[in-house]
């Protein structure tokens, strides 16, 4: 058992989440004054144990110590109560009221979806929730079933809203330069997720994921990425489930509108899921029937939705604190190194990482009016930045036809000097934009090819747009043969080539013989051949003579 602060004794882990470990605990003394609720010695609580990286940031822990009369204030059944804070070394602890149930999010998991009425009903306890802290000037912004514990008061659920104020601890400008953003995707709303200036509409459009959640069983968005989520939170409509009664899934539309103006307030919603309720069960009067179907009268936008300190236009109510009450004694109120009373006044003092001078940490605190402690953009804006970019790497691009490799012929190429490839271009810089583009249509265009040059430079990037099949590329016209050459007559004769050939032949060889016949001793040879020749003929005359004598003379 580990003692946080001179008044608890940590039992048992209860969960864990991004920000923290809960521990089931025990009381050991009566908490000091500061505390919301002193307790007694031997009562169990729940303590969230803050992440260590949460914990040795100063900015953090000053927050932490500003919104301590914030936190501890806020009170309402449907929230978990905050009993006390606790500041001791690196270690920042809440401790809790003990809820004795599951989380909705388990609920889910191990039950499945709930009826329309009963989701409408549980839906509009939580935003009775977030109407109390609305009007306390505090947005929850991580509003998801992991949040909601259940309650078991022996009759019924009673779901109780935990977690307030956590998100904002852990959005600190040093943290968030450094490490992921603290929240879950899936419940993001659209302007959180850009990185604009939020208010209490992010609730609202949290309370609406959560409804189509506890409707469905699944939140509307998933993906494989957190990026994929985020961009179909800004991009996509939730897909329209057949099996919510109309009036219900009107609320689930409005609240989860991708303009916070246009979003109800969490009193109007509240109200609105509770005249829908009657209206769709079974029992249902024509009276209750024909409330809810006008439903959406009910949800009008809030004309003063509550701002998130630290973003434009918005008040801090942690600003405000209470005057006195901190006990040097109290290890609640004691930072190593310092022992001044007021807990935000010792605040910077030595034993702190990243301590440093008072009015100093004071100015890094977001303020009315921008977001002048934060340095660069939020991180999820440069991944949304990044998966833009990735996109838009992979858009249908028009290209210049005689630049696409694509629509050439093979041919070969002789390498330049060197004996070296090519290089590629560098491709064009993309638009460094956050906001959300308009879509532009991408019309496919066919002028004629000498005049098609779109400048690569000037398109701009768009989002999810329709891919026209890609036209097989034209081929380009084949270059005009040159026509052979033939003689220079200009009647075409066949045959008459090879003629002229034979006579030029036949020419020479009357020539060569004629000169042969005149130049050499042919003639002579020819006269002797003729002796030769009757020699021969002679010889074979009296050989056949003489044969003859041969057969005669036997038969005579
Ligand atoms: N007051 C409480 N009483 C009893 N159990 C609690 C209490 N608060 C939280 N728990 C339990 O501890 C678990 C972890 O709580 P934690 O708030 O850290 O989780 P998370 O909401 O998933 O995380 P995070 O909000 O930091 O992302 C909860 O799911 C819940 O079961």
């Amino acid at each position: 058992m580990r003692p946080v602060g001179s008044k608890y004794l940590l039992e048992e882990p209860l969960g864990r989440g991004a920000t923290g470990t809960v521990w089931r605990a025990s009381q050991r003394e009566t908490a000091g004054a500061e505390a919301a609720v002193p307790g007694q010695p031997g009562e169990t609580v729940a303590i969230k144990v803050l992440k260590e990286e949460l914990a040795s940031d100063a900015d953090v822990v000053m927050r932490f110590l500003r919104e301590r009369s914030v936190l501890l204030m806020l009170t309402h059944p449907n929230i978990v109560r905050t009993r006390d804070l606790v500041v001791e070394g690196d270690l920042l602890a809440l401790v809790m009221d003990l809820v004795d149930g599951p989380d909705l999010h388990r609920y889910l998991r191990e039950n499945g979806p709930f009826t329309p009425v009963a989701a409408a009903l549980l839906t509009a306890q939580i935003a009775d929730a977030l109407a109390a802290s609305h009007a306390q000037g505090v947005v929850h912004r991580d509003l998801k079933p992991a949040n909601v514990l259940l309650k078991d008061d022996g009759e019924q659920l009673h779901p109780m809203l935990t977690d307030f104020g956590i998100a904002r601890l852990a959005d600190s400008p040093g943290l968030t330069r450094t490490a992921e953003f603290v929240g879950t995707p899936a419940y993001v709303a659209p302007e959180s997720a850009e990185g604009r200036p939020q208010t209490s509409a992010v609730d609202v459009y949290g309370a609406g994921i959560l409804l189509y959640e506890l409707l469905t069983g699944r939140p509307p968005f998933s993906g494989a990425t957190s990026l994929e989520v985020l961009q179909k939170h800004l991009n996509e409509e939730p897909r329209r489930i057949t099996t919510v009664p109309e009036p219900l899934w009107t609320v689930v539309e409005r609240c989860l509108r991708k303009d916070p103006d246009q979003r109800p307030s969490a009193v109007n919603l509240a109200t609105a899921l509770r005249t829908v309720a009657p209206g769709i069960g079974v029992h249902a009067t024509p009276a209750q029937v024909d409330a809810a179907l006008g439903v959406a009268s009910l949800l009008a936008p809030d004309p003063a939705p509550t701002a998130v300190p630290g973003t434009p236009g918005a008040a801090d109510p942690t600003q405000v604190l209470p005057a006195g009450g901190s006990s040097a004694a109290d290890p609640t109120q004691v930072l190593p190194g310092t022992g001044a009373d007021a807990p935000t006044s010792v605040l910077p003092g030595a034993g702190l990482p990243g301590s440093h001078d008072p009015a100093a940490a004071t100015n890094v605190m977001p303020t009315t009016g921008g977001q002048e402690g934060r340095q660069g953009p939020h991180p999820w804006q440069n991944q949304l930045q990044a998966a833009r970019d990735r996109n838009e790497q992979t858009q249908v691009q028009p290209v210049d036809p005689s630049l696409d490799p694509l629509r050439h012929r093979p041919h070969r190429q002789q390498p330049p000097q060197g004996g070296r490839p090519p290089q590629r271009q560098a491709p064009a810089p993309y638009p460094q934009q956050y906001g959300r583009q308009q879509p532009q249509q991408y019309r496919p265009q066919s002028p004629p090819r000498q005049q098609y040059a779109p400048p690569r430079q000037q398109y701009a990037p768009q989002r999810q747009q329709y891919a026209p099949p890609r036209q097989p590329a034209p081929r380009p016209e084949p270059e005009a043969r040159a026509p052979r050459r033939r003689s220079a007559n200009p009647i075409h004769i066949p045959g008459l080539g090879c003629l002229k050939g034979c006579v030029v032949v036949i020419v020479v060889l009357l020539i060569i013989g004629w000169l042969v016949w005149d130049l050499t001793p042919l003639q002579s040879w020819i006269h002797q051949g003729e002796g030769y020749w009757s020699e021969i003929g002679n010889g074979i005359s009296s050989v056949s003579h003489w044969i003859s004598n041969l057969g005669g003379g036997s038969g005579s």
